[in-house]
């Protein structure tokens, strides 16, 4: 204490000045910290403030308005499929406009999908209303997803006074076109309940990618163009069906006998509608049940196919014995009625068509429960080779649209049955460079007229 008081009595005055400079110091500079806090946050709230008010005055002023479509499906999968479907629609629209083009896989179509670059537009005209489509990604990225692509979108620009018909009918129109490109792109698959257990349950067999078209089918002109417009008729009538509130389905019946192509029309329908194949094999279902459950999980836009329904005696005639007061056996079988009672009750979602072809080689040995309409829309006889048949097989098959022995032919075919099968035949094996068309028509001339006397042969012996 004694050394304190002369060290502080000392320093006393000086101290107490010393003091107070350094509080007045140490208050400016909280002051300074306080000033400057406050004016960081008055410019950080001023800035962001003023920020919203120059963007919702520019959004007055901006003439245009945006519409986003984003591949991130974080959002759902519905926000996927609309960019997508945005993309395929505008991969006809960039291909003859942007300079720089990028091929996208999608999923479930066969072909690349042509898009624009990031950074890159595309205009597009509706009804007069000129839009702007253009293609954008995502700056940043979360830490999680880095290196990954980033999410991209398409960045619809239009005219705000063009507003309602661009929310409206553009983008049902774009919507409508993009789904339709890509049904008519799709990978067609073919599935069978064959190999499954009890034949109960569909099975994927493979891609379906068989060749035939219809423009390659040998029939008459009339015919084939009054089927594909049946087909094109009945594709295109959701709102028909929705309409009469009857399920969005319709039965074909192909008969004819074998190698008529009735296999071959079956193809070239899938192909022509873009529907996927199911091949249902009656004879593999144990019982009426599996039967309800393999048809009631057929989705829309596929084609349920039942082959050779003649060759299974449990359809046959089967309703028309118990008619006639025959006990139906009770087996652990599928019935004629039991695929009746499936195919009347069948398919009550209306997103889709479903058609269903049955072939049969024997029309005659049909009930007549299962051919009337409603159940069978249409029946197409697929007859023996006709002339104008025979003339798509010669031009599909040796690239002659006319000959001089066609004349001969036609006569020919008049008089004897062959099938476009065993014509097709005859000129495949031909027609592969080893002999020319000429002479493939030679020895399809010498094939028919042994075809004849064989006829003929018969029909004295009978
Ligand atoms: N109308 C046709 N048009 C074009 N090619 C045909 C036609 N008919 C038959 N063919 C040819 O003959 C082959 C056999 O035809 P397809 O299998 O379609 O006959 P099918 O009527 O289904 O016979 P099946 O009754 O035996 O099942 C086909 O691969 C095809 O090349
Ligand atoms: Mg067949």
């Amino acid at each position: 204490m004694v050394n304190v008081l002369p060290f502080m009595g000392y320093h006393g005055s000086a101290g107490r000045e010393g003091m107070s400079e350094m509080g007045l110091g140490m208050a400016i500079a909280a002051s300074m910290v306080v000033m400057t806090m406050f004016q960081e946050f008055l410019l950080k709230h001023l800035q962001g403030y003023l920020q919203r008010l120059f963007r919702k005055l520019f959004k007055t002023l901006d003439p245009n308005v945006q519409i986003r479509f984003t591949d991130d499906d974080s959002g759902g999968p519905k926000n996927y499929e609309a960019y997508t479907v945005v993309e395929t629609y505008l991969s006809v629209k960039c291909s003859d406009q942007a300079p720089r083009l990028k091929a996208n896989a999608v999923r479930d179509v066969k072909n690349p999908v042509l898009c624009i670059d990031v950074g890159e537009g595309v205009a597009d005209e509706f009804k007069g209303v000129t839009v702007k489509w253009q293609l954008g990604e995502d700056k940043e990225q979360s830490e999680m997803f880095r290196g990954s692509r980033k999410n991209r979108y398409y960045t619809l620009t239009f005219p705000k006074r063009n507003r309602e018909i661009v929310v409206g009918e553009y983008l049902r129109h774009v919507m409508e076109e993009g789904k339709a490109l890509i049904a008519r792109n799709r990978q067609l698959k073919l599935y069978s309940n064959s190999s499954s257990e009890h034949g109960a349950s569909w099975r994927y067999i493979m891609d379906f990618d068989h060749p035939a078209k219809f423009d390659t089918l040998a029939m008459e002109k009339e015919k084939k163009e009054e089927i594909i417009d049946d087909l094109f008729r009945f594709s295109t009538s959701r709102e028909y069906y929705r309409k009469i509130g009857k399920p969005w389905k319709r039965g074909y019946l192909l008969y004819g006998p074998p190698g008529t192509g009735k296999s071959t029309m079956i193809a070239a329908m899938a192909n022509l509608l873009s529907y996927d194949v199911y091949d249902l094999e009656l004879s593999a279902v144990l019982s009426n049940a599996n039967l309800k459950r393999l048809i009631n999980k057929i989705p829309c836009n596929s084609i349920l196919v039942i082959e050779d329904i003649d060759c299974s005696s449990k359809i046959t005639k089967q309703r028309e014995k118990n008619n006639q007061g025959e006990t139906e056996k009770i087996i652990e079988t599928v019935t004629l009625s039991g695929l009746l009672n499936c195919i009347d009750g069948l398919f009550s979602a209306n997103d889709g068509g479903r058609l269903m072809v049955f072939t049969t080689n024997h029309v005659e040995l049909l009930d007549s429960a299962l051919l009337r309409r409603g159940r069978m829309d249409k029946h197409i006889e697929m007859p023996h080779c006709g002339f104008e048949a025979f003339k798509i097989l010669a031009k599909n098959y040796l690239g002659i649209e006319d000959h001089e022995l066609f004349a001969k032919i036609e006569g020919l075919l008049k008089e004897s049955f062959i099938t476009p099968a065993d014509v097709a035949e005859n000129l495949i094996a031909r027609g592969n460079g080893e002999d020319s068309g000429e002479e493939c028509l030679k020895k399809l001339i010498q094939v028919l007229e042994k075809k004849e006397e064989e006829e003929m042969g018969d029909v004295i012996s009978d």
